[in-house]
């Protein structure tokens, strides 16, 4: 297993930090960390690659800044140039050494939140979902769809893509819907449950069409997350390890060694199934002396969830 952590394209103190903590694999998030770019020009991705080459670092994951929106999500006019696209950049990241692409289907409205600052262990800050609340709140402006819809386009955008995933060498990890629910404020969401991964999986029978396994949301789905990384077995690509203490209509998330699932547990079963692939901590508290400008991407808490990361792994090595 890989413990990657999310560092921007261009070098600054985190790549420093990354390196110090033993980090040497970087996934690239753009609408996270950096300047929301989707960039799918192989100058572009190879100016990146080569500059964390020259500091040690390899690329592992590109996530979430990929040049796939609703256009495409929603089956719009301009979905199959998208999608061309899409497949460009498969072929450059393949050409280049990057092994894995992170996407999602969410719809109208990215991964939601209703708090960002719940004070949590030692008045560090994390974040939260609350169904009640969100619906309080204004209704989003997004056109209307069919969860039979969003399920055809995905169908259409999975047929089209993992055949050119495949000759590349890239796998595909498809993200879950955060929250894992229906609905989000009447937005209609389908990657929500086990099942749903199954229906997906199934679409194209192969390897490079995989989950990114984000155990918070998987842990607000209620279901049991060992036992669940074994269903997926090796078409788990990606793993976002982070846990939330509640379920799908009002969660909290918590420290990654304070929330209810059992994370010893969790990092056996990965090795159980033989996934080598990138892990990195998601969502962290935001601590003393952060700003918390960015929730959940803020960088002390990431230090503090690698090095508890790596003694969980010492701790299952060798150990039934
Ligand atoms: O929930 C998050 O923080 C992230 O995991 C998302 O930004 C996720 O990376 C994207 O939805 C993937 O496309």
């Amino acid at each position: 297993m890989d413990v990657s952590l999310v560092l921007p394209p261009e070098p600054d103190e985190r790549w420093d930090l990354a390196k110090q903590v033993g980090v040497t694999s970087a996934v690239v998030h753009t609408l996270e960390i950096g300047d929301g770019s989707r960039p799918s020009a192989y100058e572009t991705l190879s100016r990146w690659t080569e500059r964390f080459a020259d500091a040690g670092i390899d690329v592992a994951v590109l996530e979430g800044g990929v040049p796939l929106t609703d256009t495409t999500r929603l089956g719009r006019p301009g979905r199959d140039e998208e999608i061309e696209e899409f497949c460009t950049l498969l072929r450059n990241l393949g050409e280049l050494g990057v092994p894995v692409v992170c996407y999602d289907w969410m719809a109208g409205i990215r991964w939601a939140r209703t708090d960002t600052a719940v004070p949590a262990r030692g008045g560090s800050l994390t974040t939260a979902y609350d169904d009640e609340a969100m619906r309080e709140r204004p209704a989003p402006d997004v056109p209307d769809i069919a969860r039979e819809e969003l399920w055809a386009n995905l169908e259409y955008f999975l047929e089209r893509v993992v055949p050119v995933a495949e000759e590349a060498g890239v796998k595909l990890g498809l993200h879950p819907d955060d929250p894992p629910r229906e609905d989000v404020h009447g937005v209609p969401r389908i990657v929500n449950s086990v099942e749903a991964y199954d229906r997906v999986l199934e679409i194209v029978d192969s390897e490079h069409n995989g989950v990114t396994f984000c155990q918070g949301n998987f842990a607000a789905m209620g279901v049991d997350i060992p036992e669940t990384i074994r269903h997926f077995g090796d078409r788990i690509n990606f793993v976002h390890f982070r846990d939330v203490d509640g379920d799908a209509d009002a969660f909290v998330e918590t420290w990654h060694d304070a929330g209810s699932t059992d994370m010893r547990a969790a990092m056996a079963a990965y090795r159980d199934i033989g996934f080598d692939g990138p892990i990195r901590p998601d969502h962290v508290p935001t601590m003393a002396g952060e700003e918390n400008d960015n929730p959940g991407y803020e960088t002390k808490g990431r230090l503090f969830a690698v090095g508890y990361m790596r003694g969980l792994l010492d701790g299952i090595d060798g150990a039934e």
